[in-house]
């Protein structure tokens, strides 16, 4: 099934003929382990396809549809271009990397990023494996040939970013490297070592043992292995003198840590902690592609340590690659991480699911899951005025989301690769899709709103305006379609009823879990939206608005050029009643709505709350040595190591990560050192706060 449903064609753009594109995202479908190609009946990844360009050059795009023929959901996703399982690291490596490796020793920066779920294939096409080489090892081969014709250098560097600290695997006992910026923005990786290579084999042996080793922060022996990322830095040097050698130019090869939804933790080895902080830098990352192929003047590099790091390979002449990595079997991860990738292709990409198409004989659990998923797919992005039809859930349709709700907690155990190896098994990859899908239905539908979203604003849907995406006659036949009773005003309120405590459950899911604060916040902004209690309340008030056959708008704050998952888009409902007037508030870097005076008053302290800390980073920048002591925490020695950083860098603190840089959380939390720096900041701001809030009310 994964091969192409039209002919193949050869590629029509890579890195080096596409100049406008400043990413090229990529699709590779994994191969079979030796386990799975044992089972799998020589049958290629059962629920992909991939159909290529037209030959006739009609269309450059490649689309990959994920689902089963046998059903009626397919998920469709635009790429520039997809490799299947059958076409090897080789393969790739001569058609993406080997035509712009020259471009290195001009002085260009490439960066080749494997993004994916896990289990997908990442580790496997960067590093491969020693008798089957990866993309880095292949590309050093070239390097080293081009480097010896050219007398250059060729130097490696190796580190992890685990939880936003930077690590060097060359080296694991260094402590912490640091991510600097010069007088001139350059970003420095102060403390990273660096080793000469002259041979494949030397490069081997240095890569594969810094794989394997454990940096210092990871003190237990048989800890499993922590989800982190990984880069490789192969710089070219000119000039045979190594004391004197000068960087020509860089590649840089990153294995990301596996993208998985965070909603998901009952499955084995999902840490929500890491993995919310894993997700939060994938989605700085892919904000900057996107950024990057829109041409926004405004890059967010800052937002994240990785994206910081990589800065120097973004933007201008310098070349991405983001190969997007798929499991061959059902993965719902992998389904919304080759979404996320989609988005950052160009500006004009679409996105789209074709869910709709009922196919007869279609097993009930997915007719009832499209019936679901698409209905409240209808709930948050219909947006018409007027519509002749009244369309109402059955009982059994909420009960079915209950259920749904339920299954969804229980885990969606196909996602792990260990367990989803037999594309025999089709039953349970269905059962696992009904789980999945039934579940999305209420919580990760949210999902699908945020897609419809994030198209409205990629498609540049007008701001403030109301959109009409889909009109009552469609709604109408789309909900005849699904089997939806229409007409059955008598459970109306019964079903709202029941909405509403699937919302309480789900709210109360979010409340009383036993996560920390900041792994619930981080887990429920995920894309920098709101949280998902509220997120809830909006669809249930727009469930119960399509019920009353009560308009929603949907309006897009006056600001384009802001990072999709920054952007905060609400669904607010036109009801017959007093109109609320919203406010939009600039606070931070995003636009916050504000109903009513509390939350005006709770968005400028906020803004309060933000000048704030800028005001006393940039004490940190420009106060004298003595000022410095004056503050909580800050010693003889720490004040000496604050003027450092700033001979080197002339504003090394930009935002409160930087402050890690100095070890002001060290002592007091090394685990959550963003609740240490609050602490820190709020004992040390507390006094000015004091000051002016007295002056104020004195
Ligand atoms: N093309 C391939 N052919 C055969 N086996 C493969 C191929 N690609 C990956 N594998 C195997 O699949 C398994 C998962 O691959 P890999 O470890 O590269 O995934 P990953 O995306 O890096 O996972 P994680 O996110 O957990 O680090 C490994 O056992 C690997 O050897």
């Amino acid at each position: 099934m994964a091969s192409s449903t039209a002919d193949p064609v050869r590629i029509k753009s890579s890195m080096s003929s596409n100049s406008s594109q400043k990413v090229r995202i990529v699709g590779k479908i994994r191969g079979f382990t030796k386990e799975e190609s044992e089972t799998s009946d020589g049958d290629s990844a059962p629920w992909i396809s991939v159909r290529k360009p037209n030959e006739d050059g009609s269309s450059q795009k490649v689309t990959i549809s994920f689902g089963d023929q046998s059903t009626s959901h397919r998920d469709v996703y635009e790429v520039d271009y997809c490799y299947e399982q059958n076409e090897d690291n080789g393969m790739i490596f001569s058609r993406e990397i080997k035509p712009v490796i020259s471009k290195v020793f001009d002085g260009h920066n490439i960066a080749i990023i494997a993004y994916g779920a896990r289990g997908s294939g990442k580790t496997y096409t960067i590093q491969g494996t020693e008798e089957k080489p990866g993309l880095a090892a292949l590309a050093i081969a070239e390097i080293l040939l081009m480097a010896e014709d050219t007398e250059n250098l060729v130097a490696i560097s190796f580190y992890e970013v685990f939880q936003d600290h930077v690590y060097d695997l060359l080296e694991p006992t260094r402590p912490e490297v640091q991510v600097l910026e010069d007088a001139q923005g350059k970003i420095k990786l102060k403390g990273l070592s660096k080793e000469y290579v002259k041979s494949v084999s030397a490069f081997q042996k240095l890569y594969f043992i810094g794989c394997s080793s454990r940096p210092a922060m990871q003190k237990i022996p048989f800890e499993p292995p922590r989800k982190s990322h990984k880069g490789l830095i192969i710089r070219i040097l000119s000039n045979n003198e190594k004391s004197n050698a000068k960087l020509l130019g860089k590649i840089t090869f990153v294995d990301l840590a596996g993208y998985e939804d965070g909603r998901r933790k009952n499955c084995e080895g999902f840490n929500i902690g890491e993995s919310s902080r894993v997700n939060k830098s994938l989605y700085a990352l892919l904000n900057v592609m996107y950024a990057l192929n829109a041409n926004h003047t405004h890059l967010p590099y800052r937002e994240n340590k990785l994206t910081r790091m990589l800065q120097d390979s973004f933007g201008g002449t310098n070349h991405v690659l983001m190969l997007t990595c798929l499991n061959p079997f059902f993965c719902q991860d992998t389904i919304y991480a080759t979404g996320l990738a989609s988005r950052s292709c160009q500006g004009s990409n679409r996105v789209f699911t074709n869910s709709t198409k009922k196919v007869k004989g279609s097993a009930k659990p997915m007719v009832l899951s499209s019936l679901t998923k698409e209905k409240l797919g209808i709930v948050s992005s219909t947006v018409k005025k007027s519509t002749s039809s009244k369309a109402y859930f059955s009982k059994k349709n909420t009960s079915s989301l209950e259920k749904g709700r339920k299954l969804f907690d229980e885990g969606n155990h196909l996602s792990n690769p260990e367990q989803a190896k037999s594309p025999s098994n089709i039953a349970s990859v269905m059962q696992s899709r009904f789980m999945s899908d039934i579940g999305s239905a209420i919580v990760p539908s949210l999902r699908e709103e945020e897609k419809f979203i994030s198209n409205a604003c990629l498609a540049g849907v007008p701001k403030t305006e109301e959109t009409s995406l889909l009109d009552a006659s469609k709604d109408k036949k789309r909900i005849e379609e699904m089997d939806v009773p229409l007409h059955s005003e008598s459970n109306h309120s019964e079903v709202t009823a029941n909405i509403d405590s699937n919302i309480k459950a789900l709210t109360y899911l979010e409340d009383g879990d036993d996560m920390d604060k900041e792994n619930k916040s981080s887990l429920m902004n995920e894309a920098g939206s709101p949280p998902l209690s509220a997120r809830l309340r909006d669809l249930s008030n727009d469930l119960k608005s399509l019920l009353s056959l009560t308009p929603i708008q949907i309006e897009i704050p006056p600001e384009t050029d802001v990072p999709y998952s920054d952007q905060v888009v609400s669904a607010d409902i036109v009801e017959l009643k007093t109109p609320v007037k919203e406010q939009h508030l600039r606070v931070k870097d995003k636009w916050e709505v504000a109903n009513c005076p509390s939350e005006t008053f709770s968005a400028r302290s906020s803004g309060f709350k933000h000048s704030l800390v800028q005001d006393y980073l940039s004490f940190l920048n420009t106060a004298s040595k003595e000022e410095l002591k004056g503050l909580r925490g800050i010693g003889e020695k720490r004040a000496t190591y604050i003027l450092e950083l700033r001979e080197e860098s002339p504003e090394p603190f930009k935002n409160l990560d930087d402050l890690k840089d100095i070890g002001l959380s060290a002592k007091q939390d090394e685990v959550r050192p963003k609740h240490a720096f609050d602490f820190l900041l709020f004992s040390q701001v507390k006094g000015m706060m004091k000051k002016v809030a007295g002056e104020l009310f004195n």
